[in-house]
């Protein structure tokens, strides 16, 4: 990738620390999946995760909601703290936490009812008493699909396009006014025009959010974040994080030789 391909602006954000990880471990079962995460996720900037498959990406995503322990018998050791509180802490009221922290699949995965409905939602759910016109409204402008679906708010959403159903998705998130958004590789079931569409989405989101985005994709990595983290799996495949920095520095001057071959094709 050519340095002019690396369209996001690179300079680190100044809103300071989402996430600080604190020598993190994950098993799954008894089978330790991550282990010794130390990072800090800035705020209102994307952050790219990257590195071949099984080395762990879904699962350190999964464990920045909590939704890992929703699916399957989990432990998570060390610490984790969104914007200075402990969200392992016995006293986190985890529908609250998931709320700030909305999460974006793989597959479009739209309620199957109105596109409304799936707006709403999230509001409807914590009781929200405002006006829920202005929340479909707003909640679809900012996902960049207001425009293609107003005269058909009221249809269901399964009758979208994937990519549509996508930036659904994003704006089902975004109603409940979250500080995070996951997205586990968001584009990797939609064609290259919608994976477009999400990814300048993406860079009209970011100074209002802070987004971590898995991708399999370097050039969308290169493209949507101001900073990268490289996962690898250890000699006992064990996922582990390699090296984390501005994007830049990731793609054109790692400090590890395991980023620099993954990042130049040469594994993974
Ligand atoms: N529910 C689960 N139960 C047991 N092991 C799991 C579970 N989910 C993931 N794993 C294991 O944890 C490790 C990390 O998986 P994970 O899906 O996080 O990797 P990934 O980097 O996201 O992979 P990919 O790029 O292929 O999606 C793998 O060895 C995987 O087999």
């Amino acid at each position: 990738m050519s340095s002019e391909q690396l369209q996001a602006d690179q300079v680190p954000t100044k809103a300071g620390t989402a996430y600080k990880v604190r020598n993190m471990a994950f098993f799954y079962g008894t089978k330790k999946a991550l282990d010794n995460i130390n990072v800090d996720l800035p705020a209102k900037s994307v952050t790219a995760i990257i590195g071949p498959s099984g080395c762990g990406k879904s699962t350190f995503i999964k464990a920045l909601n909590r939704i890992a322990e929703a699916e399957t018998k989990v432990r998570i050791d060390g610490q984790i703290e969104l914007f200075g509180q402990n969200i392992y802490d016995p006293k986190v009221n985890i529908t609250r936490l998931r709320r700030r922290v909305g999460m974006v699949f793989q597959r479009p995965n739209p309620f199957p009812m109105t596109i409304y409905d799936n707006i709403t939602y999230g509001p409807r759910v914590f009781g929200f008493k405002g006006n829920y016109d202005e929340i479909v409204e707003t909640s679809l402008r900012k996902a960049a699909l207001w425009n293609e679906v107003k005269d058909k708010v009221k249809t269901s959403a399964l009758g979208l396009s994937g990519g549509q159903q996508q930036r659904l998705c994003i704006a089902r998130s975004l109603a409940v006014n979250p500080d995070v958004l996951l997205m586990d590789e968001p584009c990797s079931a939609l064609d290259p025009i919608a994976t477009l569409r999400i990814e300048e989405l993406i860079e009209t989101l970011r100074d209002q959010f802070t987004i971590i985005i898995v991708t399999h994709n370097m050039q969308q990595a290169g493209r949507v974040s101001q900073n990268t983290l490289f996962f690898n799996t250890d000699e006992s495949r064990i996922g582990q994080l390699v090296e984390n920095g501005p994007t830049k520095e990731i793609f054109f001057s790692p400090k590890d030789k395991r980023t620099e071959d993954y990042i130049s094709g040469r594994f993974g």
